[in-house]
């Protein structure tokens, strides 16, 4: 069943066409990687999704399982929330807080969440360090905690691992293949790490404003030896 659909989807920022004709059906429990160059539209792509642009036509429609359209995301990265001065717990709780409506306080609830998924992340033993003195790769995990008091369903992020070494890299793409896998979590990614994409992904996207790729990793290898050979682009 479909958890999310993309139907017709055209944005512009002012008269400049980002995202084109954008078609797609997200699978419940597909681990999506979007690919394509700087400039291709991907996070307009994932704004859409979270709502925070407009589209010009078309829309996203949310599947049933989507309560409140309550989606996990995880930004890139600032310099500023880099240096945020909270403890590692209050910043993973921060992510119930669309949840709260207008109560004061955080609900016994939202705290076992927090707690829940510091455990989900293997982040137990840093709740109450301060996340501005936390390694990258750490931070990483404890932003990812936060999304998910946003939603258990589906999770998007947006170049995850730029910046982390390679081995702390490897570990976040277990983690989130974990999440997947075992918590049955739906991934949406932005990657400019194709390899990555065809050894995690169960669907891969290709955006160059329009879906230039939209099927499995196999396909995808398919599809780019043929366009070598004739130049063939698949539309969606
Ligand atoms: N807020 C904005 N106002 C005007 N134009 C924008 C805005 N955001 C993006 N654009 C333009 O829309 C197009 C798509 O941008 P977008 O950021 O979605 O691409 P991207 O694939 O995520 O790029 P990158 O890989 O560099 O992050 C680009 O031409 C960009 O300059």
């Amino acid at each position: 069943m479909a958890i999310l659909s993309c139907k017709n989807l055209n944005v512009q920022y002012d008269n400049q066409v980002a995202l084109k004709n954008v078609n797609f059906d997200l699978e419940d429990g597909d681990y999506l990687c979007i690919i394509g160059d700087n400039g291709s539209g991907k996070s307009t792509l994932m704004k859409s999704i979270l709502g925070l642009v407009t589209p010009k036509s078309g829309s996203i429609q949310y599947g049933a399982q989507l309560k409140n359209h309550d989606i996990g995301y995880l930004p890139q990265q600032t310099i500023v929330q880099r240096d945020f001065p909270a403890s590692v717990y209050e910043v993973v709780l921060s992510g119930c807080l669309n949840k709260r409506g207008w109560r004061p306080f955080y609900s016994k609830e939202e705290k076992q969440r927090a707690l829940n998924n510091l455990k989900k992340l293997k982040i137990e033993h840093l709740k109450d360090k301060c996340y501005r003195d936390l390694s990258g790769g750490q931070q990483q995990r404890v932003l990812i905690a936060r999304a998910l008091c946003a939603s258990e369903k589906i999770l998007l992020l947006d170049e995850p691992v730029t910046g982390l070494d390679p081995v702390t890299t490897q570990h976040l793409y277990e983690i989130i293949e974990e999440l997947n896998r075992d918590y049955k979590m739906s991934i949406i990614m932005v990657t400019h790490d194709m390899n990555s994409g065809l050894e995690h992904a169960t669907k891969i996207l290709r955006l160059n404003k329009e879906v230039v790729f939209y099927g499995t990793p196999d396909e995808y290898l398919c599809f780019t030896n043929s366009c070598h050979h004739i130049g063939a682009v698949k539309h969606v």
